[in-house]
This record gives C-alpha cells, structure tokens and sequence, in this order.
C-alpha cells in the first residue's frame, strides 16, 4: 500500500482548520501510486483527495499546484488545487508538503480501445495549448543528462547485453537530441493510471508531478508507448493512430516532428527503463510500494530500436 506518512483522523481534522472546506467526515488511504502518499478526503463541503509529497520540496511544488489550477482554468480536466484562508495552494503535514486537490469521477483503464486513445490525444494536444500562457518554467529532471548519470550507477545490476543496449540508447539520444522541436508545457507520465475516465469520458488527467517544459512530441511518445502498447511491446496501429490524429487535430504536427517521431518513442522508452531499473534497484528506505517492471521498457526500447532501422532499410 502506497501511503509512506500516516495521517489519523485527529491530525487530519486539526490541519483542515486552515482551510474553508468544512470538516473531516472521512480520511482513506489511497494504495495505488508509486511516488506520493494519498488519502482521499471527505468533509462535510465535499470530496477531496489530499496529497503528502515524500520527495517533492515546497521549493520544487508551487510549478505543479499553479500548473493544476492555469489547466484547470482553461478547461483541463484536472484536479484543481484548493487555497488555504491565506491563500495558499501549498502547506504541510505531518513534516511533509501537502495539499488538497478536488476529487474527479471516474477510474483509470487498463485495456483502452481507439476511442479512448483518441480522447487523451486530444487531451494531451488541450494540456499543450493552454500550457502555453503558464507563465513558469522548469526544466526536466528527468532528461539526458538524468539518463545519462543514472546509466552509469545501473551498469552493475545489468547483464552485457542490457548494458549494452542501454549504453548504445544514451549515446544514440546523445546525438539525435532535436532541439529545435516545437516545446512547452509537458505532462511527462500521461501513463494509463494517470487518466480517469466515467464510462467511456475521459474525466480527468492526474498526476502532475513530472510536468515541465520539454519536447511536445516526447510527452506524445510518452503516451503511446503506454496507450497504444500491444502485448509483445509492438505498437497497436489503430490505437496509435487514433491517439496521434485526435491530437493532431487540435495542434497539427510540423514536418521536423513527423521526422522525429522514431527517435522520441526510443527516448520515452529509454526513460522509463532507466527509472524503473532505478526504482528496482535503489529503493527508497523502508519503502513498500508496487515496484514496476523495468524489463517492460526494456523490451519496448528494443522493439522501437528494430521497428526503426527496419524503416531505415525501406527508405535507403
Ligand atoms: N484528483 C483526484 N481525483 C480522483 N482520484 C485521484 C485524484 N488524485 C489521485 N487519485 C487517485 O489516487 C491514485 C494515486 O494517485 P497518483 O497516481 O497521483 O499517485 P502518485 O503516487 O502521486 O503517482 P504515480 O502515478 O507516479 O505513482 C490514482 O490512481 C487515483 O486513483
Ligand atoms: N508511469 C511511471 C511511474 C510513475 O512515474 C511508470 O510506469 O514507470
């Protein structure tokens, strides 16, 4: 179960006193998620979901709560922060960050069909867009520099031949990086679990906390290579190019990007990989929480590598 910092009932009631939302009727743990603790909040306004970050600082979080609340104000379905009476989306519990999000409808899916896809492509394109006119900045931690430090510290748990694919991805992604891609406001781990959907509507887009500026088209990879996966890490067509036309409706594609297109579903690969090997492999202290399989990635980076060259051999 992922809730790292308990909270009782009592501790709960007694910090809701700086908001304006009522008071504490129910307090239950949330056991998905790998990153923060959750509980979902009920009082007598209403229901909440109440967050305690374990890694995130109160430097790093006001980028995530004011980007939750510019979407959200621009018609994203996405949680929107709730401000204390002072006036601030950010306060803490138990000796971590926290904050109160209202609570959206609906579940996540774990086998989406093509009309699913096409909602969060067009979804994805809105996050884009209205990300647009946020006005903060933060550069991804988790990019090419991050891979490629990380690389090196998994090396000893790896056999030759993942090693080497590895190594062989981080040096590949080193000299294809395509700076001049169109970029902005990413979501950065649009995964299946991080979208709800009530029957067949997609409801809302959760978990923020990766977002940052980086390549447009990477959070679309990003995305297909969760939604639109087939059982042996291949790429199912329909679903992918449902995903790929609903967004490309709202925000059309650039020639560079059709071009690019390979090369970022190898780095959205290759990122996970690497953050699932590190997750695996450097736990944090007493943590129980539901490990991901890297070898997932693995054989999608793989998968990604082959599908590519095998495109190369047709175009020479
Ligand atoms: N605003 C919300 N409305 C409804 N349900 C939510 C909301 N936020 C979180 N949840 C529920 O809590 C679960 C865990 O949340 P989340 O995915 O944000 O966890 P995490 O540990 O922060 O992230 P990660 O996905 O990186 O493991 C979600 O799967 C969802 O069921
Ligand atoms: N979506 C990530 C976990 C949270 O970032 C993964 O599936 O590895």
């Amino acid at each position: 179960m992922s809730v790292f910092t308990t909270v009782t009932p009592d501790e709960a009631s007694t910090w809701l006193g700086q908001y304006a939302i009522g008071t504490l009727v129910e307090l239950n743990g949330i056991s998905s998620g790998i990153e923060n603790t959750n509980y979902f909040l009920t009082t007598t306004h209403g229901r909440y979901v109440l967050t305690l970050f374990e890694k995130l600082t109160h430097d790093e979080l006001p980028y995530f709560l004011n980007l939750m609340d510019h979407l959200a104000r621009h018609g994203v379905p996405c949680p929107q922060p709730v401000a204390t009476i002072a006036d601030s989306l950010l306060t803490s519990l138990n000796g971590k960050p926290a904050s109160i999000v209202s609570c959206l409808s609906g579940k996540s899916l774990e086998t989406p069909g093509i009309a699913h896809c096409a909602q969060v492509g067009e979804t994805l394109a809105d996050i884009h867009l209205a990300g647009k006119t946020f006005p903060f900045q933060r550069d991804n931690p988790r990019g090419a520099a991050w891979w490629k430090v990380t690389a090196q510290q998994l090396m000893p748990f790896l056999d030759a031949d993942s090693a080497q694919v590895l190594l062989d991805e981080v040096r590949f992604q080193a000299l294809h990086r395509l700076q001049d891609l169109p970029r902005g406001v990413v979501h950065a781990d649009l995964f299946r679990d991080n979208v709800l959907f009530d029957g067949e509507r997609l409801s809302g887009v959760i978990d923020f906390y990766f977002s940052c500026q980086d390549v447009w088209l990477y959070d679309v990879a990003i995305s297909v290579n969760d939604w639109c996966v087939s059982d042996e890490g291949g790429l199912d067509e329909e679903r992918m190019l449902a995903l790929l036309s609903a967004y490309h409706a709202v925000r059309p594609f650039t020639p560079i990007e059709r071009g690019a297109w390979p090369v970022m579903l190898r780095a959205a690969a290759l990122r996970f990989w690497v953050s699932r090997l590190y997750d695996l492999h450097f736990p944090r202290p007493g943590e129980l929480t539901h490990a991901k399989d890297p070898v997932h990635f693995e054989r999608i980076l793989r998968q990604r590598v082959t599908a590519q060259s095998q495109l190369q051999r047709v175009w020479v």
